[in-house]
């Protein structure tokens, strides 16, 4: 029987998380550098780009390279001839591990917990707990997978009980229709399908974590009926023309996963799972010989991406702390601005408080007319950081917001995927816009950061609302003041029918 110490498990666990927050996974990197060659739609090259640049960054800097750095996912697999010492359960040796990696001092990872999802939502300010899944299998050793799963993709999980005779296919590709880019495309789809309702979404969750190979499979064509419909469902999704952030292009998933599992002779029970840019996770098997530690990816695999062009072709620079209605009524969709000066910051918490502090008749803490407001909830800084890396979070969630902040003569508002049609409506009946920062792109966003402080609601956490002093900040325009938005119309400009199976 192999014992394995906890604290080797502690420490594998810490390890790892702080591992995958740092390096995007190599297979993933070498697709998304496939999708940027072949990207023919400038912003989505652009966005693809960014993350590129970013990643590198990331590398190099040892930062996080979102700063949703996600809720703590384990899949653990014990073999019936290994045994764990001491008494602590295993959800508490990585809670135990959650709770270091989140507050290493050199490279703290950003809280995202909160506890009380119905009522309270206060942050946990550790990120713990972990959501953790125990198999037990046959042999001696204690295999984990240790994932790190952004909000904006976990958001966008779908399921369903189709019936026998549907098609999985429709079913997968009419979702992704309908998902808006919240979970930061480029990414990975992955499906699950049989078993129960919780079985088929533990199978598509776990699923998103195998090694990409959808290289493989284009290259030397299908061998099963599973690869047959990945390679359809890839080529499909693809042709919807969503493409990186939404903004309308060639390159919506780098692969495709298919799990399945027996299931009743009723049922057809089906689960979507996205997965974003920033697809962390860790394979990790302990023998009983110490922790595994993972040797970091060379630099080389972190290619050297420019983005921002320059001379003719530079983009518009905009001063934030001069900006009008003119101005912004000059802007159009798909154009590149590089912001400058005084930016305000807030999500969803500062948003409801803001709402729930007007209707109360009180003041706000800060006003809001003329300004921008960037979406965002930052790591905390390290060393001689202004900030930790700070890109943007979906916007669509704010929506039920924008009247309010649009009364109360915001300008313009930064986030990230589409705004919903009464949002667009309401932003061009106030002459404002909605540009977007690259999901995925945290580490570069903050190096135009050149100041923040916190303004207000401090017990918010990262949600709390801070002002940056911001130089060049790289953003596209996604809704301009007349109301046309580049999430509708890029992705109708770049759909195209799916190559028939044997172009494909
Ligand atoms: O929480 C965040 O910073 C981003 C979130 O994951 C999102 O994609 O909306």
């Amino acid at each position: 029987m192999t014992l394995i110490r906890p604290d080797d498990i502690v420490e594998s666990v810490r390890s790892a998380l702080q591992y995958i927050s740092i390096y995007h996974a190599p297979d993933y990197l070498e697709r998304l550098v496939e999708a940027w060659h072949g990207e023919q739609s400038v912003p989505a090259k652009n966005a693809i780009g960014q993350i590129l640049e970013s990643a590198r960054l990331a590398a190099i800097g040892r930062r996080p390279i979102c700063q949703d750095t996600g809720m703590v996912t384990v899949f653990a697999r014990l073999g019936q001839g290994a045994r764990i010492g001491g008494d602590r359960p295993l959800d508490q040796l990585i809670n135990e591990a959650t709770r270091l990696a989140y507050l290493d001092a050199g490279n703290p990872l950003r809280a995202s917990m909160v506890r009380d999802p119905l009522f309270e939502r206060t942050n946990t300010r550790d990120n713990t707990p972990a959501v953790t899944h125990v198999e037990l299998v046959a042999g001696e050793t204690l295999e984990l997978i240790v994932a790190a799963k952004g909000g904006g993709s976990e958001n966008k999980a779908r399921f369903t009980v189709l019936n026998p005779a549907a098609s999985v296919e429709d079913w997968v590709v009419e979702t992704v229709a309908g998902l808006g880019a919240g979970w930061c495309p480029p990414g990975v789809i992955s499906i699950g399908v049989g078993g129960s309702a919780e079985k088929a979404m533990l199978l598509g969750k776990r699923a998103a974590l195998d090694p990409i190979d959808m290289g493989r499979l284009l290259k030397e064509g299908p061998s099963s009926r599973i690869e047959e419909m990945r390679l359809d469902l890839y080529h499909r999704i693809n042709g919807l023309g969503i493409g990186a952030q939404g903004l309308g292009g060639l390159a919506t998933v780098v692969d495709v996963k298919v799990a399945t599992y027996p299931t009743h002779a009723a049922s057809k029970p089906v689960a979507l799972i996205p997965q974003c840019a920033a697809n962390r996770h860790a394979h990790l098997t302990l023998t009983g010989e110490g922790p595994v530690h993972l040797a970091p990816p060379p630099l080389s695999a972190f290619p050297e991406i420019t983005t921002v062009a320059a001379g003719a072709d530079a983009p518009r620079r905009v001063n934030l702390d001069t900006l009008t209605k003119e101005e912004v009524a000059g802007w159009k969709i798909g154009e590149t601005l590089l912001l400058s000066g005084r930016l305000l910051t807030g999500r969803d918490a500062a948003h409801k408080r803001i709402a729930e502090t007007l209707a109360k008749g009180e003041d706000l803490p800060v006003s809001l007319k003329g300004r921008a407001i960037y979406y965002v909830g930052p790591v905390d800084p390290v060393g001689d950081e202004v900030v930790g890396p700070a890109g943007p979070t979906t916007a669509t969630r704010m929506d039920g917001f924008t009247d309010i902040m649009l009364d109360q003569g915001v300008l313009a508002m930064i986030g990230k995927a589409e705004r919903g049609a009464a949002t667009i409506d309401s932003i061009a009946r106030h002459g404002a816009s909605y540009l977007v920062a690259v999901g995925g792109a945290a580490v570069l966003v903050a190096k135009a950061v050149r100041e923040a402080r916190l303004l207000a609601w401090e017990d918010l956490g990262m949600e709390a609302i801070r002002e940056f002093v911001v130089e060049d900040m790289p953003v596209t325009v996604a809704v301009d003041a007349a109301g046309a938005s580049v999430h509708r119309e890029g992705p109708a400009r770049w759909r195209r029918p799916a190559p028939a199976p044997a172009e494909a």
